[in-house]
């Protein structure tokens, strides 16, 4: 006999308002904090970076730098973690010279970002130093 089932079927279609698209956009961030070492090391880095800059007193300007690169590269590293899924999803894990391509130009966007986070700390941070030290 078959019995009715109460059970939800996992969902595949849209969101049906902003809670439900918050709760999933959520879940994609723990997922990506849980599973991709390079994300973890660049959200502690960044919690580093803004406590580093409250205890020297940073001004307003130099807030929005840090915190606008800190955001950047967060925002690469998800990018590349969704991409990486999807060429894994395309290929199945065989190897495959445009999905090398694919991962390694999405890799090099990380770099990029992580290249301008440094650029723009040195440039606020170096005269912080300079001072401390003459
Ligand atoms: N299916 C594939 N075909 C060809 N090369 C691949 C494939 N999967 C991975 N690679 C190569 O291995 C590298 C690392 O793979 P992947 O990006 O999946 O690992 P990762 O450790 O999560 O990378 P990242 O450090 O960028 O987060 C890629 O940049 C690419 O050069």
């Amino acid at each position: 006999m078959l019995m009715a089932s109460n059970v939800k079927p996992p969902q595949t279609g849209k969101n049906h308002n902003f809670w439900q698209s918050f709760k999933h956009a959520w879940t994609g961030l723990r997922f990506t904090f849980q599973h991709e070492q390079n994300f973890k090391f660049h959200v502690l880095i960044g919690l580093l970076v803004i406590i580093f800059s409250a205890v020297i007193q940073v001004n307003t300007t130099e807030w929005l730098w840090l915190i606008g690169v800190i955001f950047i590269v967060l925002i690469a590293e998800l990018w590349n973690t969704a991409v990486e899924y999807i060429v894994d999803l395309l290929v199945a894990k065989q190897y495959d010279p445009l999905a090398k391509h694919i991962k390694d130009v999405s890799a090099a966007i990380v770099l990029v970002a992580a290249a301008l986070a440094v650029i723009v700390g040195l440039i606020i941070f170096i005269p912080y130093f300079w001072q401390l030290l003459f």
